[in-house]
């Protein structure tokens, strides 16, 4: 009984060695190859220069941009089934059902080889913020705030000229009700948890980005 007892005990030992050796060689292969994705919600009103910013971030940076608009804007074209609800919210400058919009966010960068996100105007509610978290299962690196005053807004706005249905004195001023109502409670949100680095938006597009360069700088090793 006592020699079975210890070859028992010795046996488990072995099995144990061979699996722990395993495990450490899965840990070792997974910080070896999957990077984890650096994630970077780019938030501001309308007009505020965030999809003129990403451009810059992405030629100095080499993020891949995500812009929720773009990608709402793209299921109208494509005529897919939420495109016309999609459309109508547009027009009426309100905020497209968390599940849409997140959905679309999760297939591009489930689709995408790079490991560094901007989530251009999204989250833009409290809804949105927290259907990220359930639906992607993280949280951002950090979050940008272009801050503008509200006519340099409207007058970005209404001479931006891509023939957008939402880019009109009318909705504009439905759109900046539902920033200050529903966006910058998000802003605040992440503000308090020290992840936003608010960014003055006035001044030409090259000067507002040497105030965006330092911030990825901070980041240099996660980014790279
Ligand atoms: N710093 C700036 N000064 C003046 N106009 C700008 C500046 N940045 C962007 N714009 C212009 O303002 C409009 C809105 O900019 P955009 O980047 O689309 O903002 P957002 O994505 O926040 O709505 C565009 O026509 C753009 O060319
Ligand atoms: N997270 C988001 C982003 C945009 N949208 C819709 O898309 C519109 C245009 O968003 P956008 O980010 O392209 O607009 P800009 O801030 O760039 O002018 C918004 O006014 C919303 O109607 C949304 O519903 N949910
Ligand atoms: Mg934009």
């Amino acid at each position: 009984l006592k020699t079975s007892a210890v070859n028992q005990g010795a046996h488990r030992r072995e099995l144990f060695e061979v699996f722990s050796t395993e495990v450490m060689e899965l840990a070792k292969d997974k910080s070896s190859k999957v990077k984890p994705p650096f994630i970077a919600f780019v938030l501001g009103g309308p007009g505020s220069g965030k999809g003129t910013q990403c451009t810059k971030i992405v030629e100095t940076f080499g993020f891949k941009h995500l812009s929720a608009g773009d990608l709402l804007r793209r299921e109208i074209s494509s005529n897919s089934k939420h495109g016309t609800m999609i459309l109508n919210t547009i027009r009426e400058g309100k905020i497209v059902p968390s599940a849409v919009t997140v959905k679309l966010i999760q297939k591009e960068i489930e689709s995408n080889e790079g490991h560094k996100f901007l989530i251009d105007g999204f989250p833009r509610t409290e809804e949105n913020r927290v259907a990220f978290e359930k639906i992607i299962g993280t949280e951002p690196n950090i979050v940008l705030f272009f801050d503008c005053p509200e006519d340099e807004m409207v007058r970005r706005v209404l001479s931006r000229n891509q023939g957008r249905v939402d880019d009109n004195v009318e909705t504009v001023k439905k759109r900046l009700k539902v920033f200050a109502g529903l966006n910058l409670p998000v802003i605040k949100y992440y503000s308090e948890r020290g992840k936003l680095h608010k960014i003055d938006g006035v001044g030409t597009t090259d000067e507002i980005f040497e105030r965006v360069r330092p911030v990825f700088a901070l980041y240099e090793e996660a980014i790279k």
